[in-house]
């Protein structure tokens, strides 16, 4: 579903050009989970975005579901709309769109808005008596909610997720998280998952070390 060979990125610093990348490969199947661990500035966030198609590598191959990723923006664009979802951090819902229109706002991208599926997400995520409120009337694990079910609703087959519970307090982040695996789960997708939290790092299928720009 995900691989990655020899994979190279640096970025141009005061200090001249700074390796963060240095020949990085993976591969990850489909339905498989997977959690990157790494001190902060290990490049785990460099690492998910060129995965993400928003960032092109410097050298080496990137390919999703199959397909390689393309060198230019719209390329990489297009293969994120089919196929990829995000959950970052922040949750970047769109605040002019109530909860059941953000819900639907990837799907219907993505083309694949299916209500029957919309609203067992809706359910599954607890968020039915929320659905005509705006993003600035929900709590963080609410909202963190929201961003998970608009990701799983164009049923993405790689799910990308960047610290999904960071800044959710330990039980809502437990709660949240476990919703998320399950949910992956059922839509079958690979999910690749930076944490800086060994606890939740444990409850995927297998985990990788970032260090020195190279995984172990
Ligand atoms: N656009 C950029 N331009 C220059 N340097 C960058 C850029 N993005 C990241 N870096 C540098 O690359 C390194 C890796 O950053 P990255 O955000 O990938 O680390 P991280 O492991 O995700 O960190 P954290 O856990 O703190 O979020 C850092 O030293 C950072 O300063």
């Amino acid at each position: 579903m995900l691989s990655l060979t020899a994979v190279c990125k640096g970025y141009a610093s005061s200090e001249g050009r700074v390796a963060v990348l240095d020949g990085v490969s993976l591969s990850l199947a489909a339905g498989e989970t997977l959690a990157l661990t790494g001190e902060s500035g290990s490049g785990k966030s460099t690492l998910l975005h060129l995965c993400a198609g928003l960032d092109a590598p410097d050298a080496g191959r990137i390919a999703v579901a199959g397909r390689p990723m393309g060198r230019s923006d719209a390329e990489r664009a297009a293969l994120r709309r089919g196929t990829v979802g995000l959950v970052f951090q922040q949750f970047n819902l769109i605040p002019s769109l109530d909860v059941a229109a953000n819900l639907a706002f990837q799907a219907r991208l993505a083309e694949r808005h299916d209500p029957r599926w919309q609203a067992e997400l809706t359910a599954a995520l607890d968020l039915g008596p929320l659905l005509s409120r705006y993003p600035e009337e929900l709590s963080g694990g609410q909202q963190q909610r929201v961003a998970i079910g608009r990701t799983l609703a164009a049923r993405p087959a790689l799910v990308l997720a960047d610290e999904p519970t960071g800044n959710l307090d330990e039980t809502s982040g437990d709660k949240v998280m476990a919703l998320m695996l399950r949910l992956v789960a059922e839509t079958g997708a690979a999910l690749l998952m930076v944490t800086h939290s060994p606890r939740l790092a444990a409850q995927l299928d297998r985990r990788v070390h970032l260090r020195g720009g190279r995984l172990s």
